[in-house]
């Protein structure tokens, strides 16, 4: 298995870029579904893992993608299949949002159900509740669901018990071409939303709402292709700014929108970092010792649990014990056992972690369990005596573009230790690369001609 291996103790100093927020290409990759006419370009598509595999999924549908430099062009036109592949969907809980479209488009859909995560159970029963409510029929059978329609889906007031991001997402785009008026109460709110809001009405729906709590989308027709930029990945953006606040640097997040990162900011504040925010980016720095804080985790605008595992690692750095507490998912925590390996001194009682600052962490071989988990590992072994080795790299790659080689342009001594099984894939992917092939049948003719030569030189002789 691939590992990234970090020698702690650089301070970090630069500027780097944020690329385009997964939370929202995903969602909006997926409306593309609905778009019964034309071809739309989306820009500022991030080379994640995610995105891959649900172009894989769109494809199976019958979308014809093309990638290119940072953009994908999108056709619908002509969906070709009403199943969303049971393998792929499993891969990633995200691919879940092709069920609102495909309802939408074809009147029927068959999809695996998603399964729970390291962080949490995770179910979708808020999501299949406002399908319900737009008059699907829903049936499930050996861990698929089936849904379908009689004519269109139907608008609806749908209250969501829990302001998710998905089920609001999910809905949204069912309700796009649905008949008459549906009113989302009690939505999420996350800057994702707004986002995928702004694709769908370019695309020619009207949904009005979005970023606050109750979401209402008057059904159209049809939808077309529409062009849409997605909006900086707003994770990521805090990320390097706890990155760039643990070593005590001095960074600049280029792309880092203010208004996003609101609870980031204020946290980072409180506990005695300068950060300065401008419209193009965010500042970080910190050079005086840092003060402990209280973090819990909320649906936005409150603090967002993609953060908590990093926030915690600053938590472990600054004088005083710290209380965070995790409201979103209930198993979130998984980056706990891995920090202590590391030296650091965190109880779990529940939902709650206390932390105590001002430990000396130490390198060590951790894993990372999910996500946000590997990100706040990293983080620690910034400043960590010694070598840290992070495992379970492929849970990193899911959201982060070229973390190691953005970390090390600022400073950080960090480099990706390939698996032999990623060595022998990318030799065979670096010999399939056409420039390749035709220098491979070249030498191959070079070498059959000299055989030729060689067999044929006796007789000469
Ligand atoms: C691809 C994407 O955008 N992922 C984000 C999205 O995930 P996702 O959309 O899956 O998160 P949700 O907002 O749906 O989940 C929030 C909470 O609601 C619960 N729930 C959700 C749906 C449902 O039908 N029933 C139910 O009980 C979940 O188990 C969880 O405890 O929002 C999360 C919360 O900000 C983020 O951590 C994820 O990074
Ligand atoms: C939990 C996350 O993502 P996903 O919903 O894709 O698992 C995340 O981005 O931290």
């Amino acid at each position: 298995m691939s590992k990234i291996i970090v020698r702690g103790g650089r301070t970090l100093s630069g500027t780097v870029r944020v690329h385009g927020a997964k939370n929202s290409v995903l969602p909006i990759l997926a409306a593309s579904l609905l778009a019964e006419k034309g071809s739309s370009v989306i820009s500022d598509v991030p080379a994640l893992d995610d995105v891959k595999n649900i172009l894989q999924v769109l494809a199976a549908l019958g979308v014809y993608a093309q990638q290119q430099d940072g953009s994908v062009q999108l056709n619908a036109e002509s969906l070709t299949s009403w199943e969303a592949p049971y393998d792929l969907v499993r891969k990633m809980r995200a691919s879940f949002l092709v069920m609102g479209p495909l309802l939408a488009r074809l009147g029927k859909v068959k999809i695996s159900l998603p399964g729970g995560c390291a962080i949490g159970t995770r179910p979708i029963d808020q999501h299949l509740k406002g399908f319900e409510a737009m008059g699907a029929e829903i049936g499930f059978g050996q861990g698929s669901i089936e849904a379908k329609v009689e004519g269109k889906l139907r608008g609806a007031r749908i209250y969501l018990d829990i302001a998710s991001v998905g089920a609001t997402e999910n809905i949204m785009m069912a309700a796009a071409t649905a008949i008459g008026t549906t009113i989302i109460e009690n939505a999420a709110k996350e800057p994702e939303i707004v986002d995928l809001a702004n694709y769908l009405n370019a695309m020619g729906a009207k949904v009005r709402g979005a970023g606050t709590g109750v979401i209402r989308i008057e059904g159209v027709d049809q939808l077309h292709s529409a062009d849409h930029q997605v909006i900086p990945d707003r994770v990521e953006a805090g990320t390097y700014m706890i990155a760039a606040a643990i070593t005590g640097g001095d960074v600049y997040v280029e792309g880092a929108i203010r208004d996003h990162l609101g609870p980031i900011v204020a946290k980072l504040e409180e506990m005695g970092v300068s950060v300065d925010c401008d419209e193009n980016g965010i500042r970080v720095q910190a050079s005086k010792p840092l003060r402990a804080v209280d973090v819990k985790t909320l649906p936005y605008p409150g603090f967002p649990t993609d953060m908590q595992a990093q926030m915690m690692t600053l938590l472990l750095v600054a004088d005083g014990t710290s209380i965070v507490t995790e409201t979103v998912f209930e198993n979130r925590f998984m980056h706990v056992d891995e920090l202590i390996k590391m030296g650091a001194e965190i109880k779990v009682d529940g939902r709650t972690a206390i932390v105590t600052g001002g430990m000396k962490l130490s390198g060590a071989s951790v894993s990372a369990t999910d996500l946000r988990a590997g990100a706040a590992l990293i983080c620690a072994a910034l400043v960590a005596d010694g070598s840290t080795e992070v495992g379970g790299i492929h849970h990193i790659e899911r959201g982060y573009v070229n973390i190691v080689s953005k970390l090390a342009a600022l400073g950080a001594d960090i480099y990706r230790a390939p698996s032999p099984e990623d060595v022998l894939q990318e030799s065979e992917e670096e010999s399939l690369k056409p420039e390749n092939l035709i220098k491979q049948m070249e030498q191959h003719a070079a070498a059959s001609t000299e055989v030729v030569i060689r067999n044929i030189q006796p007789t000469l002789a």
